[in-house]
C-alpha cells in the first residue's frame, strides 16, 4: 500500500476480551469476543478472529468488562435540569401550572445551555447515548442551546416544544420559529443529531396549531413528539372540549400521518391501542415520571401484544428525578410483573431490548444505532463487573444488566466510535464547572 492510501484509509480499531451483548434480534452474547470499529461504524462483532486483526491498527483490551449497546432515553427534556428537586408530590395540572411554568418563564439562555450540559452529562456517565428531547424554547436562544447539546458528543433529536400559549401573533411566531429551527438542525453536530416536530399536547395546542404542527412535519419529513393520555384528567378535558378522547381527536387531526412518538400512553383503550398500530404511533414509556406524578401505571404488556414500538424513557429530573435509564428499565419490568401478578412479564431480554435496539426504533435511529450489529454507528458502553459487589457471583451478566445494575456501573462510553466517557470521567463535558454552575444559577432563580 502507498503512502496516501495508508492515509486514506479509515483507522480500524479492535475490541477484544470483552463479552459483548448485541441486543441484536437473535439477542446474541459473545463471550471473550471481539468488535471492530472503522471510523464510526461496526464492520465485524463476534468471536475473536486472528483474520480481522490483520489491518487493525488499534487494539483495545477489555479484559473482563461487559460491553453493550448505548441506552436510548425516547423522551427527556433536559432544559428542565435546574428544577431537579422542585415541585415535588404534586399531581401533573396543578405541578405543571402552578410550579414548573412560571419557573420556566424566567430562564434564559444560560439556564438552558447549563441544564442541557448538566443533564447530557448525567446521561452519558450512566449509559444513554442516544437521547429523544423536547424543550421549551421560551426566552431561550435556541440556537446557542442546541450548539451547547452538540458539543456534548451525544446522538439524538432535540426538538422545539410548539403551545398555543399568548397572542395569536406569538403563536403564530412560535409555529414559524419551530420550523425554522427543525429545518435548521435537521441534520447537525456531524449527523448525530436531528430535530422532531413537537406540539406540547393537545391540552395544550389548539386544533389549528396541531394541524400546522403535523403540516410542518410532512413538509420537512420529520417525526411528531408529544405528549398523549398521561392522566384520566387530560381524557376527560379533551373529551369535553372536542368530543373525543386524544388519540382520537389527534388522528382526526392528521397528527399521526407521519411517524409519531407519543410520551407516556398511561389511559388507553383498546381501540386506541389499535389505532396506534394502525398509525405505526409509537409509546416513550416514563415509568418513574407516571408514578412520581401520581398518573398511572401504562399497560406495556398489551401494548406490546397489540405490536406497537415501545421505548422506554425518563421525562425531566423535576418528575423523576434523575436520568438513569438502568433505574427507570428495571422500574418498568418490575411494574409489569407487579400489576399482572405475574413475573414472567417483562424479562430481562424484553426490559434491555426496549431499553436499546427498540428504542431506538421508536424514534426511529433503528437503522443507526441501539445495537451491536456490522453497519451501525459504534454507539456503546462498558460496565467492569470485577469490583461491584452488587454485580456478583458474576455468572448471570443478563440478568444483572436489567435487575441489579446502575447508571453509575458505566466505565467507558463511546459515540460514533468516539470515547466520550472514560472511566467515569467525561471527556467532552467540564464536569466541575457544570455543577458549580448549575448551583449557583438554582440559587439566583429561587431567590
Ligand atoms: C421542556 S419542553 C416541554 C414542556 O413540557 C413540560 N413537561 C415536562 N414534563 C411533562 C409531562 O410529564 N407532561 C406534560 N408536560 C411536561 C415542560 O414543563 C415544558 O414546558
Ligand atoms: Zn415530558
Amino acid at each position: 500500500m502507498i503512502r496516501s492510501d495508508v492515509a486514506k484509509r479509515k483507522r480500524k480499531t479492535a475490541y477484544i476480551n470483552a463479552t459483548f451483548f448485541t441486543m441484536d434480534k437473535e439477542n446474541r452474547v459473545f463471550e471473550n469476543g471481539m468488535m471492530i470499529v472503522q471510523d464510526q461504524f461496526i464492520t465485524y462483532i463476534g468471536s475473536h478472529s486472528k483474520e480481522q486483526l490483520v489491518d487493525v491498527d488499534q487494539v483495545v483490551d477489555l479484559a473482563g468488562k461487559w460491553v453493550m449497546p448505548g441506552l436510548v432515553n425516547t423522551h427527556s427534556h433536559i432544559v428542565m435540569t435546574i428544577l431537579r428537586g422542585i415541585g415535588d408530590d404534586m399531581l401533573l395540572k396543578p405541578w405543571l401550572e402552578k410550579k414548573i411554568w412560571p419557573m420556566e418563564t424566567q430562564f434564559t439562555t444560560e439556564i438552558a445551555s447549563v441544564s442541557a450540559k448538566l443533564g447530557i452529562l448525567e446521561m452519558l456517565k450512566s449509559g444513554t447515548t442516544t437521547f429523544s428531547d423536547m424543550f421549551n424554547p421560551n426566552g431561550i436562544d435556541s440556537d446557542d442551546v442546541i450548539h451547547a447539546v452538540g458539543e456534548t458528543g451525544i446522538r439524538g433529536a432535540f426538538s422545539y416544544t410548539i403551545f398555543s400559549f399568548g397572542t395569536e401573533e406569538e403563536q403564530k411566531m412560535n409555529l414559524r420559529e419551530a420550523e425554522q429551527f427543525s429545518r435548521n438542525y435537521k441534520t447537525f453536530a456531524d449527523g448525530r443529531l436531528t430535530t422532531m416536530v413537537a406540539p406540547h399536547s393537545a391540552y395544550t395546542c389548539t386544533p389549528d396549531a396541531l394541524t400546522a404542527s403535523a403540516g410542518i412535519a410532512k413538509d420537512n419529513n420529520l417525526m411528531v413528539h408529544i405528549h398523549v393520555s398521561e392522566t384520566n384528567d387530560e381524557i376527560m378535558d379533551i373529551e369535553s372540549r372536542y368530543g373525543f378522547r386524544p388519540v382520537e381527536h389527534l388522528c382526526r387531526l392528521g397528527l399521526f400521518d407521519q411517524p409519531t412518538v407519543m410520551a407516556h400512553g398511561v389511559v388507553l383503550n383498546d381501540e386506541e391501542r389499535a389505532m396506534l398500530k394502525q398509525y405505526d404511533v409509537r409509546v416513550a414509556h416514563n415509568p418513574i415520571s407516571n408514578l412520581k406524578l401520581g398518573s398511572g401505571i401504562a399497560d406495556i404488556v398489551r401494548l406490546l401484544n397489540s405490536g406497537i414500538k415501545v421505548g422506554i424513557a425518563t421525562d425531566g429530573v423535576s418528575s423523576n428525578n434523575n436520568f438513569d435509564m438502568f433505574e427507570e428499565t428495571r422500574t418498568a419490568s418490575l411494574l409489569q410483573k407487579g400489576v399482572y401478578k405475574d413475573p414472567t412479564k417483562f424479562p430481562a431480554q424484553t426490559a434491555l431490548a426496549l431499553a436499546t435496539r427498540g428504542g431506538a426504533e421508536a424514534i426511529g435511529m433503528g437503522k443507526s444505532t441501539g445495537s451491536l450489529e456490522a453497519a451501525k454507528k459504534a454507539d456503546f458502553i462498558t460496565i467492569y463487573p470485577y469490583d461491584k459487589e452488587h454485580l456478583h457471583p458474576l455468572r448471570e451478566a443478563y440478568s444483572h444488566l436489567l435487575y441489579a445494575a446502575r447508571g453509575s456501573d458505566v466505565a467507558d462510553v463511546y459515540i460514533d466510535g468516539k470515547m466520550v466517557v472514560k472511566d467515569r470521567s467525561c471527556l467532552t463535558i467540564d464536569e466541575e464547572k457544570v455543577m458549580s454552575e448549575m448551583n449557583r444559577l438554582q440559587e439566583k432563580l429561587l431567590k
